[in-house]
């Protein structure tokens, strides 16, 4: 579904309004190596870094301090479990979420230092789940809670990606399984493939992300497809890219619609989950050239960040109309501009700063902590989000032309049938006014929009018996209260009758009229709103106060025992090895073993540095399925023994009271007292039945765990699949690169070795040839392949053309 998600909530009636500062918390990511310059105080939230004087030179040049304290809302150890983060960080914004609030989670912090870890989870194990699969598991859990008491709830899922200041939208086609160029993996997109997010601003501020999708979710199961699916095309994005231009941020939404049980009110809210890119200064990433201007450049939407920030913490300070001039910039960046809500607007917001200990990274994670303080002074203005629902109201107002059209006919003597009715239908009719006149809390009067009683068409017995019913039970009730109650039941009323029922036929009339004005006017105002959602305005337009945010996901230079990065493979391909290509693992593939595709494969896969990962992945499935089995062995076998159980009580007590009854005939007899059939249960019962408690206990404990079990290999499955997708994705992108070095090697050789090369790599080339399972995934690679030799040269044009164009533009264009 192509819609678009607007930010912001404007028009819509807004209650509760609270002004929050935004919760900042810090994480710390483990290492073998913490500097020991950082002393964490839980308790107060306090930290404080020691720089000693021969560090100092991690601080730069210049720097003359050594000592830094900064205080945050919580504090997350190395030692914290991902549990205990999503609990204090993530568990207040679902709620508030739940409740009717935007709210907003944003990671900060240098590369490599957890973001991703933090927001999205770990690829390893079920229990390195982040915040996103926690959130959306509690998310459903809560809207299933409300559904079943007769609610409604509808979550939409939306992934944005912002990568140099152009939105990517994640998730297009992710309905309908995704059309993928040929030889990329099934579902998956190249970045330049996917449909491109406009960011605009409306008269009132209110931000509309433009052409983004939005993905309406059933179940969890659903929701974390969409998450997976976002994920992978995120990787695969990386895997095609630059390496160390892969810098982007990721904004994953979840929107909420909830209307309780009869309410014709509307609680819209979002949750914003945001992997921003990393902070780390230009200076530091290496980068040259192209790629420097191009860090540059994605470094200044952290400044803009940066600014608007500062420029809040100016507004706050301010006072009258000084205040109101503050300029806050938030368009100086796409992620600021899709942020804006979530800063100093109507949403509730917390940001984890992430650190890394090392003394290596001490002036990165000050930086780090300096923002997050920044952050801390901001004051969100948030307020539930409510809405009326014209169709709810339209349905009121119908019902209520319904009725006065009943009571309008009936004025102008064009009421039903006058024929009695029969004794049956007048107790159903005296049963429909009594339930009707009980309707609403006791001892108050039904509510004025209880829908009337239907005395199954409108005719002078109902009418007659229907007040009949009703004089009763106000009879009844004051019982009690004396004599003299009601109003003598004929008389008078008949003679004033005609003379007030034209008064009163005409005032009827202009209600009516007056009614099916006012239902018009809705209909239209439905009409427009749809129209405009269409238009583009935004499809979470219905939804006040969205915004998005972004995420992100940089290639550093693999650390050691780190996954493979692109850039190795980039870099590997191009090895100065006369004898093959490089792989990941260092080794040398002989050039000619690239004739062979699957064998490459095949190799690639054993060199892989995240092979391990999978590995693990699969042994933990392969684990809870057996663990599965067991379970499922467990439940039968208790749920077989309670049956036995059962049947051997019954028996035991059948013994008893056949006992019981010849034991009364003896007593009969003899005349001692009988034993009765409900007398004591004898100890082979009492051991039976305390071992049903047992098995039932079993069966209980064993069926709640099969059930967490089916949650985890569903996700672990995942993580595999998203793990092996990747890995295919760096194949390619390595293969293609592999293929077009040795083109370019046996081009520049001399014209003997041409001769000797040339035998061997036509056939090559073709070998490369897209198949229907798994052509090319990396880009130019992919059509290096596609017809021979020929055509590898294009590509040779085409990588020196992209240089060029690389150069010209500062980075703007990517592979
Ligand atoms: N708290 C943690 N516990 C265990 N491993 C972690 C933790 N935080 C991060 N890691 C691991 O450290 C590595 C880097 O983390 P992650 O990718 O989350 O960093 P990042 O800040 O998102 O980096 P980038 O900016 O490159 O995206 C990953 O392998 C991740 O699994």
């Amino acid at each position: 579904m192509a819609a678009s998600a607007a930010a912001a909530g404007d028009g819509a009636p807004k209650s509760g309004e609270r002004s929050d500062h935004i919760r900042v918390f810090l994480r710390v990511r483990p290492t073998r190596r913490p500097s020991g310059f950082f002393g964490l105080d839980e308790e107060s939230g306090s930290v404080r870094f020691d720089v000693p004087p021969d560090a100092a030179g991690l601080m730069g040049p210049n720097n003359t301090r050594s000592q830094y304290d900064f205080r945050f809302d919580g504090l997350f150890g190395m030692t914290a479990r991902q549990e205990d983060v999503f609990e204090r960080v993530a568990g207040p914004a679902v709620a508030n979420a739940l409740a009717g609030y935007n709210a907003t989670i944003f990671a900060y912090g240098q590369t490599g230092s957890g973001k991703t870890f933090t927001i999205t989870g770990g690829p390893q194990r079920y229990e390195d789940r982040g915040i996103i699969p926690r959130a959306l598991q509690r998310i459903f859990q809560q809207c299933d809670a409300s559904r079943k008491a007769g609610g409604q709830a509808t979550v939409w899922i939306s992934y944005l990606e912002v990568y140099n200041e152009v939105g990517y939208d994640l998730l297009e086609d992710s309905a309908t399984g995704g059309h993928s160029r040929a030889g990329t993996v099934p579902g998956t997109k190249a970045l330049e493939e996917l449909p491109r997010v406009t960011v605009r601003e409306d008269e009132y501020g209110n931000v509309h992300l433009g052409n983004l999708s939005l993905h309406r979710a059933e179940s969890e199961e659903e929701a974390l497809n969409l998450l997976f699916q976002g994920d992978t095309n995120r990787a695969i994005c990386e895997t095609a890219m630059n390496p160390v231009s892969s810098r982007s941020h990721c904004v994953f939404t979840i929107s909420l619609e909830q209307r309780e049980e009869g309410s014709p009110v509307v609680r819209r809210s979002k949750l914003h989950l945001v992997d921003l890119a990393g902070s780390e200064r230009v200076h530091k990433t290496g980068a040259t050239g192209s790629l420097f201007r191009e860090a540059t450049h994605i470094n200044s939407s952290l400044l803009a960040l940066r600014r608007v920030i500062d420029s809040l913490h100016e507004r706050s300070v301010r006072r009258g109309a000084a205040r109101q001039h503050t300029h806050v910039p938030y368009r100086d960046s796409t992620i600021t501009s899709v942020l804006r809500d979530s800063l100093g607007g109507n949403c509730k917001t917390a940001v984890v700063a992430t650190v890394s200990g090392e003394a290596s990274n001490t002036d990165e994670s000050i930086s780090t902590c300096r923002f997050a303080q920044g952050v801390a002074r901001i004051r969100n203005e948030a307020c539930v989000n409510l809405e009326t629902d014209p169709a709810v109201l339209v349905a009121r107002l119908k019902e209520q032309v319904r009725l006065l059209q009943i009571e309008k006919d009936y004025a102008a003597g064009e009421a039903g049938s006058e024929a009695e009715i029969d004794e049956e239908e007048r107790a159903r009719v005296a049963a429909q006014a009594v339930a009707w006149a009980k309707a609403g809390p006791e001892d108050a009067r039904p509510p004025e929009d209880a829908p009337m009683p239907d005395l199954g068409g409108l005719s002078l017995p109902r009418i007659r018996e229907g007040f009949r019913a009703l004089r009763e039970l106000a009879r009844a009730a004051a019982a009690g209260a004396a004599a003299g109650g009601g109003g003598g039941g004929d008389s008078k009323a008949g003679a004033a009758a005609s003379a007030e029922a034209v008064a009163e036929l005409r005032d009827m009339k202009h209600t009516l009229a007056q009614r099916n004005h006012e239902i018009a006017a809705l209909v239209s105002i439905a009409r427009d709103l749809r129209e405009k959602l269409r238009a583009g305005g935004g499809g979470g337009g219905a939804h006040p106060g969205a915004s998005g945010a972004g995420g992100h996901s940089e290639r550093r230079p693999a650390a050691p025992g780190e996954a493979f990065a692109p850039a190795a493979a980039a870099a590997a391909a191009h090895a100065d090895a006369d004898a093959g290509a490089r792989l990941p693992s260092g080794e040398t593939l002989p050039w000619q073993l690239l004739d062979d595709r699957d064998a490459s494969r095949d190799r690639f896969k054993a060199a892989y540095p995240r092979r391990q990962q999978l590995r693990d992945l699969k042994q933990a499935l392969a684990d809870k399925y057996a663990e599965a089995k067991q379970g499922a062995g467990l439940i039968n076998r208790a749920r077989g023994r309670v049956v036995e159980l059962k049947a051997a009580v019954e028996e035991l007590r059948v013994r008893r009271a056949m006992q019981a009854l010849a034991d009364s005939e003896a007593a009969g007899s003899d005349g001692t007292p009988a034993a009765t059939a409900d007398s004591a249960p004898s100890e082979a019962e009492t051991g039976l039945l305390v071992e049903m408690e047992e098995q039932q206990k079993r069966y209980t404990s064993a069926f709640a765990r099969l059930r967490e079990l089916k949650g985890e290999i569903e996700y672990t499955r995942k993580l595999l699949e998203a793990g092996s997708v990747r890995m295919q994705s760096e194949f390619e992108a390595w293969f293609a690169q592999a293929l077009l070095e040795r083109r370019t090697r046996l081009t520049s050789a001399t014209t003997p070795r041409r001769h000797e090369h040339a035998a061997g790599m036509a056939a090559p080339d073709r070998a490369f040839a897209p198949s229907a399972t798994g052509g090319a995934g990396a880009g130019a690679g992919a059509q290096a392949g596609a017809g021979g030799g020929g055509e590898t040269d294009d590509v040779a044009r085409f990588y020196a053309a992209r240089d060029q164009l690389l150069k010209l533009t500062g980075g703007g264009a990517r592979r």
